[in-house]
């Protein structure tokens, strides 16, 4: 066995509980299971990792690959891509930070007040690389239930995705639902074979979004970024918004706007370092 150490910054987007863990400098392999291991650790828990690589191109700040806390890999983290956007920009003394990410590229700058805005990039409709299992015809067709077929208690989603897989339920009170209990079983629903991430959207008004989520691979969280950005355009998209937002969750408010001139959403909200440390997880050694 060895023990390497990882150094990370615990930070959090709206209490979405992020640790960023630099790898830019430093040849460590991290596995899932180190991963997980990180995650079960005291002080290092998480819902997500964001691990920040060399850059593959000039004009690119860090690539960067999320983690959830069971030890997949997801393509997208609103409130995580605030935090190391907040630490590049601190690094740099710019007002700027692009990243690539596994859905492609990410730039974020600074919206003033402690804000952050990121460029989550256009949303994606098409059933096949959401991904779901078979075809729906538009948002209402989903045949996607909870409870007995005659009296559901969640129907009709809306999926989309926004790097990553979303899922929303549309609800006249996000909290007349057991999310912990229900959300589990959509979270791996057979129409989702690479599961989604679950929302309970309560529209409030023609500008406001109540948003609850159970997040793939992390379970009820604070505040879920690019679940917001998911919830807004499907709102809009069913005409029962505008195309700028604010989205309240758990941790508090995240500002959606999905640009009308290039389709894409930008999602600002605020971002915290709470500490630095380090934890030694123990792993298989390498094979010789
Ligand atoms: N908390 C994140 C989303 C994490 C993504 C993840 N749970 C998945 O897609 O597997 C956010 O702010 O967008």
């Amino acid at each position: 066995m060895n023990a390497p150490t990882i150094r990370y910054k615990k930070m959090n987007g709206l209490g979405n509980e992020i640790l960023v863990v630099d790898l830019r400098a430093d040849r460590l392999a991290l596995t899932p299971e180190m991963v997980r291991a990180v995650a079960a650790a005291p002080r290092s828990g998480f819902d997500q990792m964001m691990v920040l690589l060399p850059p593959r191109a000039q004009g690119i700040d860090a690539t960067v690959r999320i983690y959830n806390n069971d030890g997949s890999l997801s393509g997208a983290c609103g409130n995580g891509a605030r935090c190391i956007a907040a630490l590049v920009m601190q690094e740099t003394g710019g007002s700027a930070a692009t990243f690539e990410t596994a859905a492609g590229l990410l730039n974020a700058w600074d919206a003033g007040d402690g804000l952050i805005t990121v460029d989550m990039g256009p949303p994606d409709f098409n059933w096949e690389t959401i991904p779901l299992a078979e075809e729906f015809r538009d948002t209402r067709a989903i045949e996607l239930q909870i409870g007995p077929i005659d009296a559901p208690i969640l129907h009709s989603p809306s999926a989309l995705s926004m790097g990553n897989p979303h899922a929303i339920f549309w609800v006249d009170d996000v909290e007349a639902y057991d999310l912990s209990k229900i959300g589990p079983l959509l979270e791996n629903h057979p129409v989702f074979p690479e599961r989604a991430n679950i929302s309970l959207a309560q529209v409030t008004s023609r500008e406001a979004i109540t948003l609850k989520v159970w997040e793939r691979g992390a379970g009820l969280t604070r505040a879920c970024g690019s679940a917001a950005c998911a919830a807004a355009v499907a709102a809009a998209r069913k005409k029962l918004t505008e195309r700028a937002v604010t989205v309240t969750l758990p941790g508090g408010p995240l500002r959606i706007d999905w640009r009308e001139s290039d389709d894409h959403v930008l999602m600002t909200g605020p971002w915290e370092l709470e500490y630095e440390g380090a934890v030694s997880v123990e792993t298989a050694a390498p094979a010789a």
